[in-house]
């Protein structure tokens, strides 16, 4: 796995020319980048410290946050570059950064202090959640309410799972796709509504907007399912608000890390459930348990396998570990899929448990749900993605041509082409780029209007960011569809198709092919994943895991034998002192 850039000469503008000694060196040797050497020097300026093996260990700090860790663990930090010439030891504990508070040093781990702040606080609002009394519970009316919402599919362990959340403020409700994490949630929220006898608020949140209304529909979905056998659940939950997590805390125009609800202006809701938790970054994790009030709950839901967020942390996955084997865990696992074919079930599993051999014998066995295009050189993968690419966009295109935006973005959810890279050979946009060619060549038009064209008609759209005042959110698709002789957006939202003239739409991408990161909090029907080389940073066990998991029906994956390999092999590590931190308290 390539870890380092490689400078192309002096006037690179990762290269710090100011830097000298150890920070010239390791940037020089493509560890650090200028601004990581940048930050290091600045705070070293401020700190009084001159000592440059302390500086380095500062700049490999920020480049470990920039990286996604939290913190930088000095032991096993040399791994990153094992030629270089490290320094004998790490003189931080008497530095005079660490004397003023600039970065913290704790169990062999180094911190910029921000990050300090942001764990521990997470940790003590969660353990002060956890210290508080259990809420009250009416041991009769939850026996006769589950006696209830058993009609229809309930199993055991989901069962379990709401009897353990309804006797807390604080539930983690894991589960790989399909494991009826909704379904519980759901049963789970007309279980709390009768222990209040109704009037509680209720707040259905994710960190994206498409997600926020996908758990939103599930629930609703799932409330009326419920209501078939008590029909006063329905009433009784009331009304539910899906969000995004930015929303749901207030976003401020004039501060994109600050909220309107904190600790001096929590939020008004008794519940507050977040799907898609492991998207979700410490930064946020933070914001969040702040604003809550304590006695309120908060149940988080979502798969601790996945691709973990993209700012700094790792949290879903380390509440997790680090929660393992307390007594007062508040984890509850649902470990049954009930969606997903046979043969996806194996892969999902095989990548889960982490042998390769079973994955590639999972990969290689005949199946109508799991195919494996072994295949290395562009021409070979280009010959593999085009009929599927292309007949997927060409659906999409006709429904759009024929007036009818529903259909157009029902066929957006029947095929999807993930790519690990956004840029290069197995990127996003060669892949988009590729599919438009071949779309204007199978449908006859002029190439330039698809390829020319911006907003030509069958575009499928990928929201790239929340626009509050248009009412379309960070994830959410849609498509160009043809309205009365012009081109207009459609948007999916919760309740309705939202219609745009195109050009309103400013943060969009084209999404003929999507990256994996995206793909979180989203499935399709058939997925077809393209591997990136062996060599490549992002390829990930859960990267991975995360691509074969959006497939309902059936999942193709297109590379080698050595990438698949890779993949298995490599774990998407973050450096975080959240697990023992709960694991010791
Ligand atoms: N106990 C059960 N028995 C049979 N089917 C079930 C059961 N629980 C849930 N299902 C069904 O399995 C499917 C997946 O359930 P659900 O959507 O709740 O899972 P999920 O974990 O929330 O999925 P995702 O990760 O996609 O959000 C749904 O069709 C649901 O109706």
């Amino acid at each position: 796995m390539t870890e380092l850039f490689e400078p192309t000469g002096e006037h690179d503008w990762r290269i710090a020319g100011t830097a000298t000694g150890l920070l010239a060196a390791f940037n020089a040797a493509g560890v650090l980048t200028s601004s990581d050497v940048h930050v290091a020097t600045r705070l070293g300026a401020l700190g009084g410290e001159d000592d440059e093996r302390v500086l380095l260990a500062v700049a490999l700090t920020v480049r470990a946050v920039r990286r996604g860790s939290v913190c930088l663990d000095l032991g096993t930090v040399r791994a990153v570059a094992p030629d270089l010439d490290w320094p004998e030891e790490w003189p931080i504990e008497r530095s005079p950064l660490v004397a003023a508070g600039a970065v913290r040093w704790e169990r062999g781990l180094l911190y910029l202090d921000r990050y300090h702040r942001l764990e521990t606080q997470v940790h003590d609002d969660l353990a002060d959640r956890l210290a508080l009394a259990p809420p009250p519970v009416d041991e009769a009316r939850l026996a006769a309410a589950l006696a209830k919402v058993r009609g229809g599919h309930f199993s055991a362990e989901q069962e379990a799972a709401v009897v353990a959340a309804a006797h807390r403020r604080t539930t983690i409700l894991t589960g790989g796709p399909g494991t009826g994490k909704t379904t519980t949630v759901a049963r789970l929220l007309a279980v709390l509504a009768d222990q209040a006898g109704g009037g509680l608020s209720i707040a259905l949140a994710a960190p994206t907007g498409k997600a926020a209304t996908r758990l939103q529909e599930a629930v609703v979905t799932e409330l009326d399912a419920v209501a078939t056998a008590w029909p006063e659940a329905r009433g009784l939950v009331g009304r539910v608000d899906g969000l995004t997590l930015h929303r749901l805390l207030g976003w401020r125009p004039d501060n994109a890390t600050r909220f309107r609800h904190d600790r001096a202006n929590r939020l008004k809701y008794d519940v507050v459930v977040v799907d898609e938790s492991s998207m979700v970054e410490l930064t946020m994790m933070g914001r969040l348990l702040e604003a809550l009030r304590p006695e309120s709950r908060l149940v988080l839901v979502g798969d601790p396998r996945q691709l973990t967020s993209v700012g700094a942390g790792a949290v879903l996955s380390d509440l997790v570990a680090g929660y393992a084997g307390r007594a007062d865990s508040p984890v509850a696992a649902l470990t049954e899929n009930f969606r997903s074919e046979q043969d996806i079930k194996a892969l999902a599993e095989a990548l889960r448990d982490g042998d390769a051999d079973d994955v590639l014998a999972v990969l290689r066995t005949p199946s109508e749900q799991v195919s494996f295009v072994e295949v290395e050189d562009e021409a070979a993968i280009e010959a593999a993605l085009r009929p599927d690419s292309v007949a997927a966009a060409r659906a999409v295109w006709e429904a759009a041509v024929a007036e009818d935006p529903a259909a157009a973005l029902d066929e957006l959810d029947r095929y999807r082409l993930l790519c690990a890279h956004r840029e290069g050979p197995f990127g996003v946009r060669r892949w988009n780029h590729l599919v438009e060619r071949w779309l204007a060549e199978e449908v006859g038009v002029e190439a330039h209007q698809v390829v020319g064209d911006q907003w030509y008609v069958g575009r499928p759209l990928l929201v790239t960011s929340n626009h509050y005042a248009l009412d379309v959110y960070n994830g959410e698709t849609g498509v160009v569809v043809r309205r009365d002789g012009r081109a207009r957006a459609f948007v999916a939202g919760s309740e309705r198709l939202k219609e745009f003239a195109p050009g309103r739409l400013d943060a969009v991408e084209t999404m003929h092919a999507m990256t994996i990161h995206k793909s979180q909090g989203s499935q399709a029907d058939r997925v077809t994943v393209l591997l990136p080389e062996e060599g490549s940073r992002l390829l990930t066990r859960e990267l991975f895991y995360t691509a074969v998991t959006r497939a309902r029906t059936h999942v193709r994956v297109v590379g080698s034998e050595a990438a698949v390999r890779a993949a298995v092999a490599t774990r998407a590590q973050r450096a975080t002192g959240l697990p023992q931190r709960l694991a010791g308290s």
